[in-house]
């Protein structure tokens, strides 16, 4: 069977600042995989490649077969993304902001209707379809954002720290949803993250990124494993980076606030 997702020896440099070097990835269908690294590890960088937002020189990425460099717009189309910025509109409705989606990506006008409210109830948004966003909270706007992204039935859902700013119950209610419409569709995940503890709850396997490189890769338990007993997943990544996720610098400070107040904005 074709892998969802295949990166071989990718490699992405802005200017001369090399974000991601010699990355061999393979996703399995229907898998949740997680790209896990602290702040400026590479992982944006690496999804973006994939979802062809970043060029990819030919031969080196592809999505269900398709090279990326080759077949962007039909790549596209088997691509669900959510990502890190804000993708609603904060004026329009729920269910306007996920029909705007449904015409983007093609999805055939007689079906747009139906497509729309099936996403909008399998994220558990029904009753506040037609309230606009701005009266949603910060886990609400979070599943509004993957019915967008699964209102035209993508093959491979991409999704770029999607609990970051989310309090426990918004973060499990959004988790809950992507297991659902992955047991129903068979869809795969691929998706990034800073926290361990998440990737080790819901990631069926794991790729460590540190400098842009993969330093370990495996599933959460076969890592944890390896090191001993007793060992989490933060302990695994220590271990291969000598660095600890939480601390990884000044720049990656003032990012992670970034990223926090955008998420607050949403809320607010
Ligand atoms: N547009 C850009 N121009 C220059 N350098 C960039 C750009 N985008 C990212 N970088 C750099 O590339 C490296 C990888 O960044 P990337 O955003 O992929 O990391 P990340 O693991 O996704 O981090 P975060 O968790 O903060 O999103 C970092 O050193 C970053 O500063």
């Amino acid at each position: 069977m074709t892998d969802p997702v295949r990166t071989q020896g990718l490699h992405y440099a802005f200017s001369d600042h090399v974000a991601v070097a010699e990355l061999d990835l393979a996703l399995h269908p229907g898998e949740v995989f997680g790209l896990l690294g602290p702040n400026g590890a590479g992982k944006t960088t690496t999804i973006r490649v994939i979802t062809t937002l970043l060029p990819a020189p030919p031969g080196v990425v592809t999505v269900a077969g398709l090279d990326v460099a080759r077949h962007r717009r039909q790549v596209r189309r088997l691509l669900g993304y959510v990502p890190q910025q804000l993708s609603a509109d904060a004026s329009l409705s729920g269910r306007e902001n996920v029909a705007l989606f449904a015409r983007l990506f093609d999805v055939p006008r007689r079906e747009r209707a139906d497509a729309v409210d099936s996403v909008l109830d399998a994220m558990g948004l029904t009753e506040a379809a037609d309230r606009t966003a701005s009266t949603y909270s910060g886990g609400m706007v979070r599943r509004l954002e993957l019915a967008q992204a699964l209102v035209s039935a993508p093959q491979v859902l991409v999704l770029d720290e999607p609990t970051v700013g989310l309090d426990p119950v918004a973060r499990s209610g959004v988790w809950d949803r992507i297991h659902e419409v992955r047991r129903e569709t068979g869809m795969t995940v691929l998706v990034t993250t800073h926290a361990m503890e998440e990737a080790e709850l819901h990631c069926d396997r794991v790729a460590l990124l540190h400098r842009g490189r993969k330093r370990a890769e495996g599933t959460p338990t076969e890592l944890m494993d390896a090191l001993g007993p007793d060992a989490t997943l933060d302990d695994v990544f220590r271990h291969h980076t000598g660095d600890t996720l939480t601390q990884s610098g000044q720049e990656g400070s003032m990012r992670d606030v970034r990223t926090a107040r955008r998420t607050a904005r949403r809320v607010g």
